[in-house]
């Protein structure tokens, strides 16, 4: 008989809002066992889960699974890169984008059947300055969200859009020159993303006809943000109509250049990184196996 496929299971204890489930006991209750062998690992602090994915790789699990959010995806993603090990992903995050995009289910008795008998698939990745990601990057209003989120002390929906509420009344944009597809634009920027994946988490689609499989990264600007615009914007983003809607200009392009008058936050899979002056985005085609 052959031996089964092994799935290594990475927890991010400090992900999602309910921290009493007993995760390593559900996981066991709903696994398929005649299907798999599994082991569980913890992470014991940020960045560590990416460490843990490329040794887990190297063991030669078939599988590892993220159990967290769109962060704790993001750094096991990064650990794979290059390997022949697949990403799964039981969604324990407040906003799961990628789960979401990818139709993995959310409750986690449904992801853990769903991964033992996996449609495995290949899906792009981007890179902003060196950071890869699978969901979305981007500068400007967004990242600087993603920082004051970090800090906010609560997660979670409701913790997002009053943070974002807060800030949207001091955010002001900054000029930049982008370049894409051999042309060059000069606009300001409030809001510049990089959508590999339809949506930022939480199905608020920043741009719902991103295709993760396609080669190109969807490229999302909006200028500025007068309050009819905003209304127009948010809406956009619940209905998932942003394109139709006008507040926000769409291209295609795998290879991005940003230059920015002032030093500009970004983010990563919603998780802020730092600031930059000049920023190189691009896409790998097919470069990250996952488990859906
Ligand atoms: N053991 C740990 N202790 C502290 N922080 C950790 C640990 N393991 C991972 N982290 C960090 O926790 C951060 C948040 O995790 P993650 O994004 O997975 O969950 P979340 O914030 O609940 O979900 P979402 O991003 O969907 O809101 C990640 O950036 C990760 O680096």
């Amino acid at each position: 008989m052959p031996a089964k496929p092994r799935l290594c299971f990475l927890i991010n204890p400090k992900s999602g809002t309910d921290r009493r489930q007993d995760v390593p006991a559900l996981i066991a209750r709903h696994l398929d066992h005649a299907a798999v062998d599994h082991e569980i690992r913890f992470t014991q602090h940020a960045g560590h889960a990416e460490a843990l994915a490329r040794q887990a790789a190297a063991e030669g699990f078939r599988t590892v699974v993220a159990v967290g959010g769109d962060g704790t995806v993001n750094e096991v993603g990064r650990g794979l890169l290059g390997t022949a090990t697949a990403l799964g992903i039981l969604p324990r995050g407040s906003g799961n984008g990628l789960a979401r995009h990818l139709q993995i289910p959310l409750s986690l008795p449904a992801a853990v059947q769903r991964v033992c008998r996996p449609t495995f698939q290949r899906i792009d990745v981007g890179h902003i300055n060196g950071h890869a990601f699978f969901c979305t990057a981007g500068l400007g209003f967004d990242a600087h969200v993603s920082r004051h989120f970090a800090q906010a002390g609560t997660r979670g929906l409701s913790t997002y859009v009053k943070v974002a509420l807060r800030e949207y009344r001091h955010y002001r944009p900054t000029a930049v020159m982008v370049t894409l597809n051999g042309q060059t634009l000069q606009t300001d920027c409030y809001v510049l993303a990089f959508a590999n994946a339809a949506q930022y988490g939480n199905n608020a689609y920043i741009a719902p006809l991103a295709d993760i499989r396609d080669g190109l990264l969807d490229v999302c600007l909006i200028d500025a943000l007068p309050f009819g615009r905003a209304v127009r914007v948010g809406l956009g983003l619940a209905l998932g109509n942003l394109p139709a809607s006008g507040a926000a200009i769409f291209h295609t392009s795998n290879h991005i250049h940003v230059q920015t008058a002032a030093p500009l936050g970004f983010h990563i899979d919603g998780d802020y990184v730092g600031e930059a002056h000049d920023f190189e985005v691009a896409l790998t085609p097919l470069a990250l196996e996952v488990a859906t």
